[in-house]
Protein backbone atom coordinates (compact mmCIF):
# COMPACT_ATOMS: atom_id res chain seq x y z
CA UNK A 1 0.00 0.00 0.00
CA UNK A 2 0.82 3.72 -0.45
CA UNK A 3 3.17 5.27 2.21
CA UNK A 4 1.41 8.47 1.06
CA UNK A 5 -0.13 10.19 4.54
CA UNK A 6 -3.85 9.47 4.79
CA UNK A 7 -6.06 12.13 2.98
CA UNK A 8 -3.01 13.95 1.49
CA UNK A 9 -0.88 13.76 -1.30
CA UNK A 10 2.94 13.15 -0.97
CA UNK A 11 5.35 15.02 -2.70
CA UNK A 12 5.38 12.47 -5.68
CA UNK A 13 1.46 13.17 -6.11
CA UNK A 14 0.56 9.60 -4.33
CA UNK A 15 -2.44 9.87 -2.11
CA UNK A 16 -3.46 6.77 0.38
CA UNK A 17 -7.24 7.97 -0.18
CA UNK A 18 -6.95 7.97 -4.03
CA UNK A 19 -8.22 4.28 -6.32
CA UNK A 20 -5.55 2.28 -6.73
CA UNK A 21 -6.43 2.55 -10.38
CA UNK A 22 -7.97 5.36 -12.34
CA UNK A 23 -7.50 5.14 -15.98
CA UNK A 24 -9.54 8.28 -17.94
CA UNK A 25 -11.07 8.43 -20.99
CA UNK A 26 -8.01 5.83 -22.63
CA UNK A 27 -8.08 5.73 -26.38
CA UNK A 28 -5.46 3.66 -29.04
CA UNK A 29 -4.75 2.90 -31.63
CA UNK A 30 -1.72 0.45 -32.70
CA UNK A 31 0.63 1.89 -34.97
CA UNK A 32 -0.87 -0.02 -38.29
CA UNK A 33 -4.13 2.30 -37.83
CA UNK A 34 -5.93 -0.27 -36.14
CA UNK A 35 -8.21 1.92 -33.34
CA UNK A 36 -8.62 -0.72 -30.03
CA UNK A 37 -9.44 1.85 -27.21
CA UNK A 38 -11.97 4.13 -27.49
CA UNK A 39 -12.15 6.84 -24.25
CA UNK A 40 -11.75 4.03 -21.49
CA UNK A 41 -12.79 4.98 -18.11
CA UNK A 42 -12.28 2.84 -15.10
CA UNK A 43 -11.51 2.95 -11.43
CA UNK A 44 -10.14 0.20 -9.00
CA UNK A 45 -10.52 0.81 -5.21
CA UNK A 46 -7.63 0.40 -2.46
CA UNK A 47 -8.29 -3.16 -1.42
CA UNK A 48 -10.97 -3.88 -4.48
CA UNK A 49 -10.70 -6.96 -6.69
CA UNK A 50 -12.23 -6.04 -10.11
CA UNK A 51 -12.98 -8.77 -13.08
CA UNK A 52 -12.68 -7.09 -16.91
CA UNK A 53 -14.64 -9.37 -18.93
CA UNK A 54 -15.18 -9.14 -22.56
CA UNK A 55 -14.62 -11.56 -25.79
CA UNK A 56 -11.40 -12.22 -27.48
CA UNK A 57 -10.35 -9.11 -29.47
CA UNK A 58 -12.40 -6.50 -27.40
CA UNK A 59 -9.32 -4.59 -26.18
CA UNK A 60 -8.07 -6.03 -22.86
CA UNK A 61 -4.55 -6.77 -23.05
CA UNK A 62 -3.99 -3.78 -25.08
CA UNK A 63 -5.09 -1.98 -22.33
CA UNK A 64 -3.57 -4.20 -19.24
CA UNK A 65 -0.44 -3.09 -21.34
CA UNK A 66 -1.30 0.73 -20.77
CA UNK A 67 -1.30 0.36 -17.56
CA UNK A 68 2.27 0.33 -16.39
CA UNK A 69 3.45 2.35 -19.82
CA UNK A 70 4.38 -0.96 -22.23
CA UNK A 71 2.38 0.56 -24.50
CA UNK A 72 0.96 4.26 -24.66
CA UNK A 73 2.20 7.63 -25.06
CA UNK A 74 5.28 7.14 -22.20
CA UNK A 75 6.37 4.64 -24.34
CA UNK A 76 6.36 6.84 -27.88
CA UNK A 77 2.89 5.68 -29.22
CA UNK A 78 -0.27 7.43 -29.67
CA UNK A 79 -3.24 7.54 -28.05
CA UNK A 80 -5.71 9.77 -25.24
CA UNK A 81 -6.16 9.58 -22.14
CA UNK A 82 -4.30 9.35 -18.52
CA UNK A 83 -3.90 6.60 -15.92
CA UNK A 84 -3.08 7.14 -12.09
CA UNK A 85 -1.96 4.80 -9.65
CA UNK A 86 -3.03 5.14 -6.03
CA UNK A 87 -2.42 8.91 -7.38
CA UNK A 88 0.64 9.15 -9.06
CA UNK A 89 0.08 9.75 -12.58
CA UNK A 90 1.84 7.75 -15.47
CA UNK A 91 4.26 9.85 -17.49
CA UNK A 92 7.84 9.47 -18.88
CA UNK A 93 9.31 10.69 -15.34
CA UNK A 94 7.13 8.28 -13.08
CA UNK A 95 7.01 5.13 -15.40
CA UNK A 96 9.63 3.09 -12.93
CA UNK A 97 7.51 4.05 -10.15
CA UNK A 98 4.29 2.94 -11.78
CA UNK A 99 6.10 -0.30 -12.93
CA UNK A 100 6.58 -1.37 -9.52
CA UNK A 101 3.41 0.41 -8.64
CA UNK A 102 1.50 -2.24 -11.07
CA UNK A 103 2.31 -6.10 -10.93
CA UNK A 104 1.20 -7.93 -14.03
CA UNK A 105 0.94 -11.27 -14.05
CA UNK A 106 0.84 -12.71 -17.46
CA UNK A 107 -0.44 -15.45 -18.67
CA UNK A 108 2.29 -17.75 -19.43
CA UNK A 109 4.53 -17.95 -16.70
CA UNK A 110 7.79 -18.76 -18.59
CA UNK A 111 7.35 -14.96 -19.79
CA UNK A 112 8.00 -14.13 -16.18
CA UNK A 113 10.62 -16.71 -14.56
CA UNK A 114 14.08 -16.62 -16.35
CA UNK A 115 16.51 -17.55 -13.43
CA UNK A 116 18.19 -20.79 -12.24
CA UNK A 117 16.10 -21.18 -8.96
CA UNK A 118 12.92 -19.66 -7.55
CA UNK A 119 14.41 -17.85 -5.41
CA UNK A 120 16.57 -15.94 -7.94
CA UNK A 121 13.34 -15.02 -9.74
CA UNK A 122 11.48 -13.61 -6.92
CA UNK A 123 14.85 -11.23 -5.98
CA UNK A 124 15.11 -9.56 -9.19
CA UNK A 125 12.79 -7.28 -8.98
CA UNK A 126 13.72 -6.18 -5.57
CA UNK A 127 17.30 -6.48 -6.45
CA UNK A 128 17.07 -3.94 -9.15
CA UNK A 129 15.54 -1.59 -6.66
CA UNK A 130 18.42 -1.51 -4.61
CA UNK A 131 17.06 -4.18 -1.50
CA UNK A 132 20.29 -6.52 -0.32
CA UNK A 133 21.06 -8.79 2.36
CA UNK A 134 18.66 -10.06 5.09
CA UNK A 135 16.00 -7.28 3.54
CA UNK A 136 16.24 -8.97 0.32
CA UNK A 137 16.23 -12.50 2.02
CA UNK A 138 12.86 -11.55 3.82
CA UNK A 139 10.70 -9.60 1.19
CA UNK A 140 11.74 -13.21 -0.77
CA UNK A 141 10.37 -15.16 1.42
CA UNK A 142 7.66 -13.07 2.19
CA UNK A 143 6.17 -13.33 -1.29
CA UNK A 144 6.93 -16.80 -2.12
CA UNK A 145 5.12 -17.66 1.24
CA UNK A 146 1.79 -15.76 0.27
CA UNK A 147 1.74 -18.11 -2.32
CA UNK A 148 2.63 -21.59 -0.85
CA UNK A 149 6.03 -22.10 -2.65
CA UNK A 150 8.16 -21.09 -0.05
CA UNK A 151 9.59 -24.60 0.40
CA UNK A 152 10.05 -24.01 -3.10
CA UNK A 153 12.98 -21.79 -3.03
CA UNK A 154 15.55 -23.67 -4.31
CA UNK A 155 14.46 -25.27 -7.20
CA UNK A 156 14.67 -24.61 -10.72
CA UNK A 157 11.45 -22.63 -12.14
CA UNK A 158 11.30 -25.20 -15.06
CA UNK A 159 10.78 -28.05 -12.69
CA UNK A 160 7.84 -27.07 -11.02
CA UNK A 161 4.12 -27.34 -12.45
CA UNK A 162 2.43 -24.67 -14.87
CA UNK A 163 0.70 -23.97 -11.60
CA UNK A 164 3.36 -23.87 -9.58
CA UNK A 165 5.15 -21.38 -12.01
CA UNK A 166 2.01 -19.74 -12.15
CA UNK A 167 1.76 -18.79 -8.67
CA UNK A 168 5.58 -18.19 -8.70
CA UNK A 169 4.91 -15.41 -11.29
CA UNK A 170 2.34 -13.83 -9.12
CA UNK A 171 5.40 -14.26 -5.85
CA UNK A 172 7.69 -11.83 -8.80
CA UNK A 173 5.18 -9.48 -8.50
CA UNK A 174 4.23 -9.50 -4.77
CA UNK A 175 7.88 -8.69 -3.71
CA UNK A 176 7.92 -5.54 -5.51
CA UNK A 177 4.60 -4.83 -2.49
CA UNK A 178 2.50 -3.56 -5.92
CA UNK A 179 -0.39 -1.37 -5.00
CA UNK A 180 -2.57 -2.93 -7.55
CA UNK A 181 -2.10 -7.03 -9.04
CA UNK A 182 -3.11 -7.25 -12.71
CA UNK A 183 -3.75 -10.75 -13.86
CA UNK A 184 -4.35 -12.03 -17.34
CA UNK A 185 -6.45 -15.23 -17.27
CA UNK A 186 -5.29 -16.19 -13.66
CA UNK A 187 -7.20 -19.51 -14.14
CA UNK A 188 -5.94 -20.83 -17.40
CA UNK A 189 -4.57 -23.95 -18.13
CA UNK A 190 -4.61 -24.84 -14.15
CA UNK A 191 -6.17 -28.09 -12.86
CA UNK A 192 -9.09 -27.79 -10.65
CA UNK A 193 -7.02 -27.90 -7.38
CA UNK A 194 -4.85 -25.62 -8.90
CA UNK A 195 -7.69 -23.12 -9.69
CA UNK A 196 -8.83 -23.68 -6.40
CA UNK A 197 -5.75 -23.20 -4.51
CA UNK A 198 -5.39 -19.89 -6.58
CA UNK A 199 -8.13 -18.46 -5.91
CA UNK A 200 -7.70 -19.08 -2.29
CA UNK A 201 -3.98 -17.25 -2.39
CA UNK A 202 -5.83 -14.34 -4.38
CA UNK A 203 -8.44 -14.37 -1.86
CA UNK A 204 -5.66 -13.82 1.11
CA UNK A 205 -3.80 -10.71 -0.04
CA UNK A 206 -4.51 -7.53 0.50
CA UNK A 207 -4.01 -5.65 -2.44
CA UNK A 208 -6.43 -4.06 -5.03
CA UNK A 209 -6.82 -6.46 -8.04
CA UNK A 210 -7.35 -6.37 -11.88
CA UNK A 211 -8.60 -9.74 -13.58
CA UNK A 212 -8.84 -10.35 -17.21
CA UNK A 213 -10.35 -13.57 -17.35
CA UNK A 214 -12.55 -15.69 -19.58
CA UNK A 215 -14.03 -17.92 -16.67
CA UNK A 216 -16.91 -16.39 -15.47
CA UNK A 217 -17.28 -18.19 -12.23
CA UNK A 218 -14.08 -17.43 -11.41
CA UNK A 219 -15.04 -13.67 -11.93
CA UNK A 220 -17.56 -14.56 -9.88
CA UNK A 221 -15.88 -16.54 -6.58
CA UNK A 222 -13.47 -13.27 -6.40
CA UNK A 223 -14.31 -10.21 -7.61
CA UNK A 224 -17.51 -8.39 -6.44
CA UNK A 225 -17.49 -5.71 -9.34
CA UNK A 226 -16.85 -6.51 -13.05
CA UNK A 227 -16.33 -4.34 -16.31
CA UNK A 228 -17.68 -5.49 -19.66
CA UNK A 229 -15.28 -4.16 -22.57
CA UNK A 230 -16.47 -4.70 -26.07
CA UNK A 231 -14.99 -3.50 -29.39
CA UNK A 232 -12.57 -0.97 -27.17
CA UNK A 233 -15.12 0.47 -24.68
CA UNK A 234 -16.65 0.04 -21.54
CA UNK A 235 -20.30 -1.02 -22.05
CA UNK A 236 -21.37 -2.20 -18.71
CA UNK A 237 -19.76 -2.15 -15.66
CA UNK A 238 -21.60 -3.20 -11.87
CA UNK A 239 -21.80 -6.20 -9.24
CA UNK A 240 -20.81 -9.76 -10.96
CA UNK A 241 -23.61 -11.91 -10.15
CA UNK A 242 -25.64 -9.05 -11.98
CA UNK A 243 -23.84 -8.95 -14.78
CA UNK A 244 -23.87 -12.64 -15.47
CA UNK A 245 -27.48 -12.70 -14.58
CA UNK A 246 -28.09 -10.37 -17.58
CA UNK A 247 -28.60 -13.19 -20.31
CA UNK A 248 -29.32 -10.61 -22.67
CA UNK A 249 -25.79 -8.53 -21.74
CA UNK A 250 -24.15 -12.07 -21.58
CA UNK A 251 -25.74 -13.03 -25.18
CA UNK A 252 -24.99 -9.39 -26.96
CA UNK A 253 -21.21 -9.36 -26.09
CA UNK A 254 -21.02 -13.04 -26.38
CA UNK A 255 -20.00 -14.02 -23.01
CA UNK A 256 -21.22 -17.53 -22.01
CA UNK A 257 -21.35 -18.99 -18.85
CA UNK A 258 -20.55 -22.82 -18.28
CA UNK A 259 -23.55 -25.02 -18.84
CA UNK A 260 -26.20 -25.26 -16.41
CA UNK A 261 -24.39 -22.99 -13.92
CA UNK A 262 -26.43 -20.20 -11.99
CA UNK A 263 -25.10 -17.12 -11.03
CA UNK A 264 -27.37 -16.31 -8.38
CA UNK A 265 -27.30 -19.93 -6.87
CA UNK A 266 -23.23 -19.15 -5.66
CA UNK A 267 -22.39 -16.81 -2.95
CA UNK A 268 -20.93 -13.48 -4.40
CA UNK A 269 -17.56 -12.05 -3.60
CA UNK A 270 -18.12 -9.44 -0.59
CA UNK A 271 -18.29 -5.55 -2.33
CA UNK A 272 -15.51 -3.16 -1.19
CA UNK A 273 -16.81 0.47 -0.22
CA UNK A 274 -15.40 2.54 -2.64
N1 LIG B 1 0.46 -5.38 -32.21
C1 LIG B 1 -0.75 -5.22 -32.76
N2 LIG B 1 -0.91 -4.54 -33.90
C2 LIG B 1 -2.13 -4.36 -34.44
N3 LIG B 1 -3.29 -4.83 -33.89
C3 LIG B 1 -3.18 -5.51 -32.76
C4 LIG B 1 -1.92 -5.76 -32.11
N4 LIG B 1 -2.15 -6.48 -30.98
C5 LIG B 1 -3.48 -6.67 -30.92
N5 LIG B 1 -4.11 -6.10 -31.98
C6 LIG B 1 -5.55 -6.08 -32.25
O1 LIG B 1 -6.19 -5.38 -31.20
C7 LIG B 1 -7.47 -5.95 -30.96
C8 LIG B 1 -7.61 -6.22 -29.48
O2 LIG B 1 -6.67 -7.23 -29.11
P1 LIG B 1 -6.43 -7.63 -27.60
O3 LIG B 1 -5.40 -8.72 -27.59
O4 LIG B 1 -6.16 -6.41 -26.80
O5 LIG B 1 -7.85 -8.22 -27.21
P2 LIG B 1 -8.28 -9.15 -25.99
O6 LIG B 1 -9.57 -8.61 -25.50
O7 LIG B 1 -7.16 -9.25 -25.02
O8 LIG B 1 -8.52 -10.54 -26.70
P3 LIG B 1 -8.35 -12.06 -26.15
O9 LIG B 1 -9.50 -12.31 -25.24
O10 LIG B 1 -8.42 -12.86 -27.40
O11 LIG B 1 -7.00 -12.16 -25.48
C9 LIG B 1 -7.57 -7.21 -31.82
O12 LIG B 1 -8.34 -6.89 -32.95
C10 LIG B 1 -6.15 -7.48 -32.23
O13 LIG B 1 -6.07 -8.07 -33.48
Amino acid sequence: MSGAPAGGASPSGASASSPALAVDGLAFAYPDGRQVLYGVDLEVAQGERVALLGPNGAGKTTLLLHLNGILGAVSGGTGAGSIQVSGLPLRKDTVGEIRRRVGIVFQDPDDQLFMPTVADDVAFGPANLGLRGSELADRVHHALSQVGMADQADRPPHHLSFGQRRRVAVATVLAMEPEILVLDEPSSNLDPASRRELADILQSLDVAVLMVTHDLPYALQLCSRSLLLDGGRIVASGATRDLLADDALMRAHRLELPYGFDPLSVPAAPAVER
